[in-house]
Parts: structure tokens; C-alpha cells; sequence
């Protein structure tokens, strides 16, 4: 072929490939310079790679600190910038009503793209990613009764299954330093496999990544954060399922598979056990939903919703638990203070042997540290990016044109001290305790640490009993010291916020 069109052209290879060179050039910066004087867009504050190509926000995603970058941005250029050819950033939590809470006006923008599941050959959109309201409708009211709170007080048992399991695992290492960030990762894929179909993988117990499942977790965080820069490769990539198939032929312990073949096979205990108790579980939860109406919750679907559950809730809650951890640690007159609310209300009788649910959330200085924590360290560390819907916004009196990629993060929201205070760059639970209730409520309109809106977080009140349960157990039976070489954590943002590093030492209290 190319050699039919030098011949026609009558041109050497040499010259041929210096012409289609040149042409690339050309054509990419036309595109550039179009992207630079994009109406409305051009005009507002930012880093200047960000106006001609996407490659700006690719970079700070591989950079890793996206997440201090939005601040240091907002800081310098002020609460509304762009951030992309298409893209803007907003600092300013007074616009969050106008961004995420109208309904679906606002549609997520495809930064989500590369996370869709592929499932018995098929790629499928899921609630996370799914871009289309209608869609995200049927499947967000398909599963929302069990993610309520009364639905997920029934997954308490399989919480005090796993919670003494981990406890027990400390004890075996007390006084030593141990690499508690690992812990915690290895006991939250634990307690998911148990809240979604009452399996355990044996992370805690064979005490490594199984089948390296959490590096790749990670690794798919890396990949979705660059292809949601450029949606339209993803489905030559991860969401090819032909590709994917050859990858998963290739690499058979791949951490998809792991969660899908055990799913798999607790759908066939299940099916064959049929058990009558209420189980409680994610999959019994589906099944039922199945027998009763199979149009809406095929086979494909019940494992849709399994994955999603395994990525909703793994990475997310042991980042927020390391964070917790860590700040209590670090800021050691906070620590104690905990301990002597956990003592008090134990002195009183009002502790299970396995903190319940309901005890940790009438602990007001536990429930202030699990927030403050979520403040200081939102899991989530790219903003939540939608999409301006026709005829365009105005925000902050600036006009931003219809099909404009806009979002904001809690990483600047969260530590705005006009709102918080001076010392917002500082843990101290105490400030969501000794304020009035509208104060409370002016800093509650600048969290985002679980998103707001019709696709905010479903799974806030799992992570709400995985955080007040873990934390409330660990620090009432033990004493912790940072036993790292290094004086600090570190963070990489790759959409999520996950740190490495929390060496921790645990000693149990007599
Ligand atoms: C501390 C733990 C958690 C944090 C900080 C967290 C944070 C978030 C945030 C910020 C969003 C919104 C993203 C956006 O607007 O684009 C979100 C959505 C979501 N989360 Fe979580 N999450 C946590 C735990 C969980 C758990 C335990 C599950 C499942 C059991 C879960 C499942 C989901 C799902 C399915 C969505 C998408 C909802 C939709 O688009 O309708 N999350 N989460």
C-alpha cells in the first residue's frame, strides 16, 4: 500500500515519512492552537501546557501529586481555572451546589471510562461508570435497599467475624514494627469477600498480597487515570474483551478473575446450600432479587455488582482507615483522648466485646476523628468531573461554555480556612465538637469526601461501619507508635489518594 502510494507520488521512503511527519506536526498544532483560543476558556487563569492538550493532566497523574497540585493551583491562580483544553477546575465550595447537586444536569464526564468490567466476554458499564441518567437510574435503584443503613445492620455479624480475626493478628505481632498500611489493605479485601458472599481470600492469614490482587488493583487506578484523559482508546485497550480475554488466558491469576472464580463459586454453594436464614450478604441479596425478577438482575449483572462492590470498597477503605491511623498517631494528645472515651463508655457498661455500630456512633470525639481524618485526607484526590450541560453555566459570573469538562476536589474545599479555620492544615477533631450546629453545617457544604449528589457514594454507610468498628476496636484494645525510619507517609494520587509507609508499632493495653 505504501509503496503504491510512493510510486504514485513518485517520492523516496525517506521523503514519504518526513511528509506524513510534518503532516502529524501540522495538524496536532492546529488542534493545539484551536484548544488555546477555545471561546469563554481562553480566558480564565491556569498553567499554560493545560490550554493546548489533555497531556498537561496525564502528567500530573503520573506525577503522582495531583492531589497538592489542585491546591497549590487554586492558590496561585485562583477559584476558577483551567486545568485541560476542555477542562476546569473550581475551588470554591460555594459552586457545589450548581456542579452536583441538580439532579443528573450535570452528567459525569468520561473520566470514569476506564473502569468497566468485562464479564463472560462482554465489557459492561457499571453505577460508577455509567455516563447515561436513565441507565444509572435502573442500577442505582436496582441495589440502593441494600446499601441502605437498616440493610447494611444486617451485615454486622460478618463485621465481628472479621474484626477479631485482624485483632488477633495484632496481638500475634504486638511490640513489633509492622507494616500496619499493608495490614489494613489485606484486612479489608477480608471483610469485603465476607460482606459480599461470606468468603474470605486468606490475605490476613497468609499475611502477603495474594496473587499480588492489591498491586494490580493499583495498577488498574494507574491505567484509569490516564485513559480517562482519552476515553476513546479505552475500548481498544481494557475494554476490548478479545484483548482482555488473551490478557486473562495469559495472566490467569489476575485479580478480576480471583474475585470473579470465587464469586462464582459461592453462587454455586449458594445455589445448591439454598439457605433459608437471612445471610445477610451482598449475593444473597442479588439472588433474591434475581428469582424475582430475572430482567432486571441477570447472571452478568449480579457479578457487575459484585466487582463493583470489591472496587467501591477495598482501596477506598483501607485508605481512609490508614488515614485515620495515621493522624490519631501522629497527633498523640488525640490518641488519648479516644482512648479515654472508648475507657469511659467501657467503665459504663456500654461497649460490646466487638464495638457495635450503633455504641461507635454515639462516641461523639470517635465520630470526630474518623471525620476530621476524611477532611485532612479525602480518599479520592482528582476532582469529581462532570459535564456542562447545553447552554452552558454561570459560575462565580463567569460563563463556561455547554460540553465543558468541570469538577471540583475535597483536597481544596477541605482545607479552605475561611471555613475551617486557620489551622485547617492541622488534625484536630475537636473542631466539629465544640461549634454550634451551623457551623457544623457550613464545613458539612465543603466536605466531598464521599461525593454529594445522585452519584455520591452508595456505599457510605459500609464504609461508615468499617471505619467507626475497626478504629474503635484497634485503639481501645491497643497503644500505637510510628515505628517507620522515615518521619512521614507517602501519597500518590492516581484518582485515589493511597499512602505507603505507615510503619506502626501496636502494644496491647493490660
Ligand atoms: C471510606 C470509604 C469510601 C470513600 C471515601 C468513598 C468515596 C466515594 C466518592 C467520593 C464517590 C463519588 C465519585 C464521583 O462523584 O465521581 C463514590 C462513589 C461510589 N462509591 Fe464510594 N467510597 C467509599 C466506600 C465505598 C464502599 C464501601 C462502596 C461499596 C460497598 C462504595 C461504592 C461506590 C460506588 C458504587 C460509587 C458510584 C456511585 C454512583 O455513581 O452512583 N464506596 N465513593
Amino acid at each position: 500500500m505504501l509503496s503504491t502510494v510512493q510510486e504514485i507520488i513518485g517520492l523516496r521512503a525517506a521523503q514519504l515519512y518526513i511528509v506524513i511527519f510534518v503532516f502529524i506536526t501540522v495538524c496536532y498544532s492546529v488542534s493545539c492552537l484551536f484548544s488555546y483560543f477555545r471561546p469563554h476558556l481562553r480566558q480564565l487563569p491556569g498553567p499554560f501546557l493545560a490550554r493546548f492538550t489533555r497531556l498537561y493532566k496525564v502528567y500530573i497523574s503520573l506525577k503522582g501529586d495531583s492531589h497538592i497540585e489542585y491546591q497549590k493551583l487554586h492558590d496561585k491562580y485562583g477559584p476558577i481555572i483551567r486545568t485541560g483544553p476542555n477542562a476546569v477546575s473550581i475551588g470554591d465550595a460555594a459552586m457545589i451546589p450548581e456542579v452536583y447537586l441538580q439532579g443528573s444536569l450535570y452528567q459525569k464526564s468520561s473520566y470514569i471510562t476506564g473502569f468497566t468490567f468485562t464479564i463472560d466476554g462482554q465489557s459492561m458499564e457499571n453505577i460508577f461508570t455509567s455516563r447515561d441518567a436513565a441507565q444509572h437510574k435502573i442500577m442505582r435503584s436496582s441495589v440502593a435497599a441494600k446499601y441502605s443503613l437498616s440493610s447494611m445492620l444486617q451485615l454486622e455479624p460478618l463485621f465481628d467475624k472479621c474484626i477479631p480475626l485482624f485483632v488477633a493478628h495484632m496481638d500475634k505481632r504486638a511490640g513489633t514494627a509492622i507494616d500496619f498500611g499493608e495490614w489494613l489493605s489485606w484486612f479489608s479485601f477480608d471483610l469485603t469477600g465476607l460482606l459480599s458472599f461470606q468468603e474470605m481470600f486468606g490475605f490476613m492469614d497468609q499475611a502477603r498480597d495474594i496473587n499480588g490482587a492489591i498491586g494490580a488493583g493499583w495498577a488498574t487506578m494507574t491505567y484509569g487515570a490516564i485513559v480517562g484523559q482519552f476515553p476513546a482508546a479505552h475500548k481498544y485497550l481494557f475494554g476490548n474483551p478479545t484483548l482482555v480475554g488473551i490478557l486473562d488466558r495469559i495472566w490467569e491469576k489476575n485479580p478480576i478473575n480471583m474475585i470473579q472464580q470465587t464469586a462464582y463459586a459461592a453462587m454455586k454453594k449458594y445455589d445448591l446450600e439454598k439457605p433459608t436464614n437471612m445471610r445477610g450478604d451482598l449475593l444473597e441479596y442479588l439472588r433474591q432479587k434475581q428469582l424475582k425478577d430475572s430482567t432486571i438482575m441477570d447472571e452478568r449483572e449480579i457479578m457487575n455488582n459484585i466487582l463493583i462492590f470489591f472496587i467501591g470498597a477495598v482501596d477506598t477503605n483501607s485508605t481512609a482507615l490508614r488515614a485515620i491511623f495515621y493522624y490519631l498517631v501522629k497527633t498523640p494528645r488525640t490518641y488519648v483522648t479516644l482512648v479515654q472515651e472508648l475507657q469511659d463508655a467501657d467503665a459504663k457498661g456500654l461497649l460490646s466485646d466487638v464495638l457495635s455500630f450503633q455504641e461507635g456512633q454515639k462516641l461523639p470525639y470517635l465520630q470526630a476523628c474518623i471525620k476530621e481524618a476524611m477532611r485532612m485526607h479525602p480518599t479520592v484526590g482528582s476532582p469529581f468531573d462532570r459535564v456542562v450541560p447545553k447552554g452552558g453555566a454561570v459560575l462565580n459570573g463567569q460563563f463556561i461554555p455547554e460540553g465543558t469538562d468541570i469538577g471540583i476536589t475535597g483536597w481544596v474545599t477541605q482545607r479552605d480556612k475561611a471555613v475551617f479555620g486557620a489551622d485547617a492544615d492541622f488534625f484536630r477533631p475537636e473542631r466539629w465538637i465544640e461549634v454550634d450546629e451551623m457551623q457544623v453545617r457550613r464545613m458539612d457544604k465543603n466536605m466531598l469526601a464521599f461525593g454529594l449528589g445522585n452519584r455520591s457514594c452508595i456505599g457510605k454507610h459500609v464504609a461508615m461501619m468499617v471505619l467507626t468498628k475497626t478504629v474503635g476496636q484497634i485503639v481501645r484494645n491497643f497503644d500505637m507508635e510510628w515505628a517507620s525510619e522515615k518521619e512521614e507517609w507517602d501519597t500518590t494520587c492516581r484518582m485515589q489518594v493511597r499512602q505507603t509507609g505507615v510503619v506502626m508499632r501496636l502494644t496491647r493495653r493490660g
